[in-house]
């Protein structure tokens, strides 16, 4: 199994989220300020995602990632293979999704000085809390509605990068780095505007557990969501999110394109 594309799918995920990192503490209001958790989890769910996805292709396909610009594999396999490299990254993000969430809603007691400290003091103390309190599973609360989010929305992602890929480069040749850029950019508001809904329902059914708010499932959260709140509640975040996502996945694949050439 190649290794190169675990390595690049790291590093170029590392790069990413240093880009993303101003969009994700305004969203948590200071609360993730830290880079240490963020690259322990992001960067490490994005090599599994790269590295799975290109394995996966290399099985499809028999070609390798320097021979799929010669011989481009069919979209159908690209869609698969991101499905499986989302699938598999979904659960390895689980636990570390559920604590990013978990902070970014406690953002109120810091707020106002003199109320008590915040429930979690950090994401270790965090992930300590939810395991004492809801044991090992506890950890993967909501990975079901995480999965349902990741595995169509990256097989969607890696469609989307390859098909701008292939209409800005005559066949045959490495898209040149203007291209990767905006077929990076624009994979990834694609896939967060596919994904919005399903990560709007993913964060409710995470913090059920601690608002003592019981969902019967995945669908009960969206269809008592959507009762009380409208439709508009599936949107919810899809500004940000898509303004986060261009600069963070035109550098991903960036960095990643450019890692892989030059390892040869
Ligand atoms: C749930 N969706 C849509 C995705 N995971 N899309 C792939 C983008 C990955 C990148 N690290 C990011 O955070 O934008």
């Amino acid at each position: 199994m190649p290794a190169e594309e675990f390595v690049a799918g790291w590093i170029s995920g590392a790069l990413g989220l240093v880009l993303g990192h101003p969009f994700d503490t305004v969203k948590l209001l200071g609360f993730f300020k830290g880079m240490s958790f963020p690259i322990a989890s992001i960067a490490v769910v994005n090599s599994v995602l790269f590295g799975v996805y290109s394995n996966a292709l290399l099985a499809l396909t028999a070609t390798s990632h320097q021979e799929r610009r010669a011989q481009p594999p069919s979209y159908t396999h690209v869609f698969i293979a991101g499905c499986t490299g989302g699938f598999l990254q979904a659960y390895c993000l689980a636990p570390f999704d559920l604590i990013k969430v978990r902070l970014q809603n406690q953002t109120e007691p810091r707020a106002k000085p003199g109320s008590p400290p915040p429930r979690y003091r950090g994401p270790v103390h965090c992930a300590a809390s939810i395991f004492q309190a809801e044991g090992p599973r506890g950890l993967f609360r909501g990975a079901w509605a995480l999965t349902l989010r990741d595995t169509p929305t990256l097989g969607i992602y890696f469609v989307t990068y390859e098909w701008l890929c292939r209409q800005f480069t005559p066949d045959g040749q490495t898209p040149s780095s203007g291209t990767v850029l905006v077929a990076g950019g624009f994979a990834g508001i694609t896939s967060w505007v596919a994904a919005t809904p399903l990560d709007v329902i993913k964060s409710r059914m995470q913090m059920a557990g601690l608002k003592q708010r019981a969902y019967r499932g995945l669908l009960d959260c969206m269809v008592s969501s959507a009762r009380q709140e409208g439709l508009g509640v599936f949107f919810r975040g899809l500004t940000i999110n898509s303004a986060r996502a261009f600069p963070v996945n035109a550098v991903t694949f960036l960095s990643y394109e450019h890692l892989l050439l030059s390892w040869g």
